[in-house]
């Protein structure tokens, strides 16, 4: 059997871990609370796109979100790894949208009831290409951007995380073990807004990476 190459991590079928509300900024423009602890949730494999491949709206939402987020790739599994050790399990970096569907997260968050149809819909998270470890010696302190359109929407450093990434791997991984090729996706920073059909997003991590996405037809 031929060995699998990290670099098409997305391939492999493991877990996308999300943290949602972990930049301050954000949580004021949506008048959420400061979490006192990560906020996680999950999004199937079959939530990854690549660039070539269209972002599909949600035939059901009307109120598609874009969020740009720095994403840790996995490379050392483990269970209740240490914040010391963290770093060591990570394989490189993607930068990523959790592609959001505002409306049902709202309708979701109103009822009580789970996020997956507003997080977890066929193409909710576009991805760059694999960025290796050494790409960003500093992950705590990197600038995400995004453009819709070649409008500025979003610009946030990672500075800003409410809970840092050795912080977050390590606390995941007591309650989810993780895998050689999970994916984390560490929150966005403020600046969310809502993309048509159609439209053109561009975004990047300082001088390391850009990608871009169109928006397409709904996903039916
Ligand atoms: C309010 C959210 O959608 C939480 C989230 O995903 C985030 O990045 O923050
Ligand atoms: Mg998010």
């Amino acid at each position: 059997m031929t060995a699998r190459n990290i670099s098409r991590f997305w391939e492999w079928g493991r877990k996308i871990i999300c943290v949602g509300r972990n930049y301050a900024d954000h949580v004021k423009e949506l008048k959420n609370a400061l979490p006192t602890e990560p906020i996680l949730f999950l999004k199937p494999p079959s939530a990854y796109v690549t660039e070539g491949s269209p972002i599909l709206v949600p035939f059901y939402s009307s109120n598609l979100h874009h969020e740009v987020e720095l994403g840790v790739v996995i490379g050392k599994g483990g269970t209740a790894i240490s914040q010391s050790n963290a770093m060591d399990h990570v394989a490189g970096y993607a930068l990523c949208l959790d592609m959001t569907a505002r409306d049902i997260q709202e309708d979701c968050k109103s009822k009580g009831l789970p996020w997956t149809l507003a997080k977890a819909f066929n193409t909710s998270c576009p991805i760059s290409e694999f960025i290796p470890k050494e790409r960003i010696p500093d992950p705590g302190n990197v600038t995400l951007w995004l453009k819709v359109n070649d409008q500025l929407r979003q610009n946030g450093c990672t500075a800003q995380m409410i809970f840092s990434i050795p912080f977050l791997i390590s606390y995941i991984s007591k309650i989810i073990t993780l895998e050689e090729g999970d994916l984390i996706l560490t929150g966005t920073p403020k600046g969310v807004s809502a993309v048509q059909e159609h439209d053109e997003l561009q975004a990047g991590i300082e001088d390391v990476i850009t990608m871009n996405f169109k928006v397409n037809r709904k996903n039916q």
